[in-house]
């Protein structure tokens, strides 16, 4: 089996993507900043690096000494708001992190796989597809972009993978996400406001990690959107959120960007065209109202 090299395996899409990734016999090494936080520990299967990918010189060596066949470098600032206050911590750790992490992939691997999102468009379209024109609207988005550039340009087996809206049980301490969010605030009897003016595809954290384990078995090159199914604004998920978990929905109000602001500007209407997936992959992911039954309760 291949031998895959994960970065922000503490992250969420890094402790399903190794958890799936072991289940199907590959060999993990799984890298993070600081302790590891993942509870697939004990397989033979696995071994864990504390890297920060800012610290070119340790991954360096993991990797020369490791020599994996795969890199998945999924590990970035993805606080959008922290990365519009503090550019520079931004830009060190999406970009010139990225541009380290691929430097080494490039001596010591055959395959990098990096992982982008949806903010790195505009907003004005929607339903964008992989050869839709980028334009972000955020310095989150900016430095997706400048990375994604870089990994375009290198002369090596690459695949760039933009996914949506990220959601999933919250394990081992990872971000929380719009599920998690609204299920824990109606739970605690908070209200909250929640916008009606953004379109997303959001994405169920099993269905990503499926979709980037079919790019590694396929050695599928170039760009993939890898989202949900499901085309749906945030007061839609909370909606169905409350209602999947029998909590109180007059507890949500939905709103418009006129009262709801952030520090980081959003792109309205984003949502992942999957149709390249689906037909080169197989990619199948699960609706909204199906993923949630996935969720604990
Ligand atoms: N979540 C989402 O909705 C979306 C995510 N993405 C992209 O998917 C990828 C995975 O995101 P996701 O798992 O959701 O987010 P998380 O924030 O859960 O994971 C990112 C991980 O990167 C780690 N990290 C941050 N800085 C460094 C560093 N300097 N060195 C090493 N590791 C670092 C974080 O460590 P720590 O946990 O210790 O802070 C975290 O574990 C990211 O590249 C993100 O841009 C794309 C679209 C949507
Ligand atoms: C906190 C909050 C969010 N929302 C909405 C806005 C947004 O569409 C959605 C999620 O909000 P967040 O601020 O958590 O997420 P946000 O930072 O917008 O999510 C992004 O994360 C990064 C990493 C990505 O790459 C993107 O794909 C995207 O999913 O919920 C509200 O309506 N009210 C609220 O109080």
């Amino acid at each position: 089996m291949k031998k895959v090299l994960i970065t922000g395996a503490n992250g969420l899409l890094g402790q399903y993507l190794v958890k799936l990734l072991l289940e199907k016999n590959y060999v993990v090494i799984a890298t993070g900043k600081g302790d590891q936080r993942l509870s697939q520990n004990e397989s033979p299967l696995f071994t864990y690096y504390d890297i920060d990918v800012i610290e070119g010189f340790s991954l360096h060596e993991v990797l020369k000494h490791e020599t994996p066949d795969v890199v998945v470098h999924a590990a970035a600032m993805t606080q959008i708001d922290d990365c519009e206050l503090q550019p520079e911590q931004c830009e060190r750790v999406n970009v010139q992190g990225t541009a380290q992490v691929l430097l080494d992939a490039e001596a010591f691997c055959k395959h990098f796989i990096y992982i982008s999102t949806d903010f790195v468009f505009d907003g004005v379209k929607g339903n964008y597809n992989e050869t839709d024109d980028c334009n972000p609207v955020s310095f989150y988005g900016f430095t997706k972009l400048q990375s994604e550039s870089m990994v375009e340009m290198s002369e090596m087996p690459w695949t760039i993978v933009r996914t949506c809206l990220v959601y999933g049980n919250v394990v081992g301490g990872t971000r929380s996400n719009i599920v998690s969010w609204v299920k824990n605030s109606l739970t605690e009897g908070n209200k909250i406001k929640v916008v009606s003016d953004q379109v997303r595809t959001p994405t169920f954290v099993e269905d990503l990690a499926c979709g980037i384990e079919l790019i590694i078995n396929k050695t599928a090159e170039g760009f993939y959107h890898l989202a949900g199914k499901d085309i749906l604004t945030p007061y839609e998920m909370a909606i169905a959120t409350a209602e999947h978990f029998g909590l109180n929905k007059d507890l949500i109000e939905k709103v418009d960007a006129s009262v709801f602001t952030q520090p980081a500007k959003r792109p309205p209407k984003t949502g992942l065209d999957i149709t390249k997936a689906r037909t080169e992959l197989g990619y199948e992911p699960m609706g909204f109202s199906e993923a949630l039954n996935k969720l604990k309760i």
